[in-house]
């Protein structure tokens, strides 16, 4: 990750805007959850009041019946109030996470593969997953229990206060203690968890990238090297773990001493004023049925806060995540037009050229790849770049593809931005998804029939091994291109830009790598699309290819110039 982590601040201000934009969920939250609330009060109410009538006023029980009724009520309703709750609470964080993954997506179409390319996929796979999942536990549930914990126990202080104001006392003094302790603990919570999904995230990518490196480790004999060093991260990971518990815990360990200190008063308070020991304020006055309520009453008092410091690290967590994401949405990406952008402005134009006008690209500020170049290509041209490796080939294709931005100039495909208009494209690196040849033809045009794919097999010299597979199209592929070789990857690559059909093809290097025999049906595959009318552009330093193409352009040290 390139982008600085940011600021608590910057963090919080991007959950408040999740809030925000999904408040009627968390506001449907905290109603079910005070209608709870409320129905416990009212339990603990008929509870009580049919010990007191049972006991001290010997009700028959048929006299109860009313109030055993009202009281099951109460707990059926609680219970459909507290179902109601956790649905609204999973439906809230659903939401929060589809708009964050909206939001990372767009950013990643934003930066293109050139950028994304940076990250190691294992890290960008747990951005994708597991930092946006961290969000669930603050908006399911921290959240809606903040303001819950100071409706419910101010309901409960409310009723204390009217049955016997000592005891309500008592409840109002011990409660803010709890936050208090509670923040400070916090503090040190939210930092631990930032450093948490750092290990994570560094954990993810190192191990799969030694993962798939491994046969190249084997190799070098560096395979103990690899683990020692997956060994150490995740030494790191699991001290970072723990500690994160160990604040957690002490956390919880804080409440439940000050709630149980506080109850124990309380029960004391009670005991002695129905014994007659006190004689001060209201305590002559309690009966059975007000001191059991308020007894039956100050744990639940004191429930939404416990509940609440347990989802606490539901917060640290959020806070962790969301400084991650947050980092990953504030890396400065180019602003590559989408289709849709272009469309809709009706800024969508023909022309017949593809135009580079005073194009400059440096990655780094002492070295130009590119140097103002200006350029015309005409369509259905057949453009071979060549030159010294290093000198600009890929560059100018990613820049042509728009997975990359001029830092001056203008490009205009047939008078279009570059990436606005689809496009053929084949890099020197091979991208597969493990399913079927016809997943992964569909992938990039999904909706295509059986025939179509096939044809585009045939086309790319993959007859005969169609062939010779039971499962033909359908014949099994994994994502390393596993079950082919080199040159048929390739080939099964370039058999997507025949299924996609579009005007402009860009290829990197089509042939590196490849022996003679597929080279052949490689080339062939080229000159059937330019008899198409395609305008091709490669990267090649293969003679054959070269002499497919009607223009040769040499990028070097910076221009780009016709032999
Ligand atoms: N993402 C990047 N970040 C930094 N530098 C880069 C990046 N991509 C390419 N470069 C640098 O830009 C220069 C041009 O690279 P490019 O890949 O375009 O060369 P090429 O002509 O395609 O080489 P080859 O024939 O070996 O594929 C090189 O010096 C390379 O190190």
């Amino acid at each position: 990750m390139t982008a600085p982590v940011p600021d608590q601040r910057s963090v919080r201000r991007w959950l408040s805007g999740l809030t925000r934009g999904n408040r009627h969920w968390i506001q449907g939250t905290v109603v079910a959850g005070t209608l709870a609330g409320v129905a416990t009060i009212v339990q603990m109410g008929f509870l009580a009041k049919i010990v007191h009538l049972g006991v001290v006023e010997k009700e028959p029980a048929s006299g109860l019946v009313p109030l055993f009724i009202g009281l099951i009520v109460a707990v059926i309703f609680r219970a459909l109030a507290q179902g109601v709750q956790t649905h609204l609470a999973a439906r809230c964080s659903e939401q929060v996470r589809h708009t964050a993954r909206n939001q990372i997506h767009q950013h990643w179409r934003k930066s293109g593969p050139v950028i994304l390319g940076q990250d190691s996929a294992g890290s960008l796979a747990r951005e994708w997953i597991d930092h946006v999942d961290a969000l669930h536990g603050y908006f399911a549930r921290f959240l809606p229990q903040m303001v819950l914990s100071l409706i419910v126990p101010l309901l409960i202080l409310i009723l204390v206060f009217y049955l016997d104001w000592l005891a309500g006392i008592f409840l109002l003094l011990s409660a803010p203690l709890i936050p208090i302790f509670m923040a400070l603990v916090g503090m040190g919570a939210e930092k631990l968890n930032q450093q948490h999904f750092e290990i994570i995230s560094r954990l993810s990518g190192q191990f799969l990238d030694k993962v798939r490196g491994l046969t190249t480790l084997q190799l070098f004999g560096q395979t103990e090297n690899a683990a020692t060093v997956i060994q150490q991260r995740s030494d790191q990971y699991r001290r970072i773990t723990l500690k994160t518990l160990r604040v957690a815990f002490l956390s919880s360990a804080v409440l439940e001493f000050f709630a149980s200190v506080a109850i124990a008063v309380i029960a004391i308070y009670i005991g002695f004023g129905l014994l007659g020991y006190i004689s001060y304020g209201p305590s002559p006055d309690l009966t059975l049925f007000s001191g059991l309520l308020i007894l039956l009453l100050a744990p639940e008092f004191f429930q939404p806060l416990r509940t609440l410091s347990q989802h606490y690290h539901d917060r640290a967590e959020a806070l962790g995540a969301g400084a991650e994401i947050l980092a990953r949405l504030s890396e400065e990406s180019p602003r590559r037009p989408t289709r849709a952008a272009c469309s809709q402005n009706g800024t969508q134009r023909t022309t017949n050229t593809i135009k580079l006008d005073a194009v400059s690209l440096a990655f780094r500020p002492e070295h130009s790849v590119l140097n103002k170049v200006s350029l015309d290509i005409a369509k259905g041209d057949i453009v071979a770049l060549t030159g010294p490796s290093g000198g600009g080939k890929s560059t100018l294709l990613h820049l042509l593809a728009g997975f990359l931005v001029p830092d001056s100039g203008s490009i205009r495909i047939f008078g279009n931005p570059p990436g606005a208009a689809p496009f053929g494209w084949l890099g020197q690196g091979r991208f597969f998804v493990q399913g079927t040849w016809a997943d992964n033809l569909r992938l990039t045009s999904p909706g295509v029939s059986d025939a179509v794919i096939e044809q585009a097999l045939r086309i790319v010299g993959l007859g005969p091994l169609l062939d010779s597979r039971n499962e033909g199209i359908y014949s099994k592929v994994s994502e390393g291109g596993q079950g082919l070789s080199g040159g048929q990857a390739r080939r099964l690559s370039l058999a997507r830009i025949f299924v996609a059909d579009y005007d402009l093809i860009l290829l990197d290097e089509p042939t590196a790598g490849l022996d003679r025999e597929s080279e052949r049906i490689v080339l062939e595959a080229l000159r059937e699309l330019t008899r198409r009318g395609k305008t091709l552009i490669y990267s090649t330093h293969h003679q054959s290819l070269l002499a497919l193409a009607k223009r040769h352009l040499v990028v070097r040290d910076g221009e780009v110039n016709d032999v």
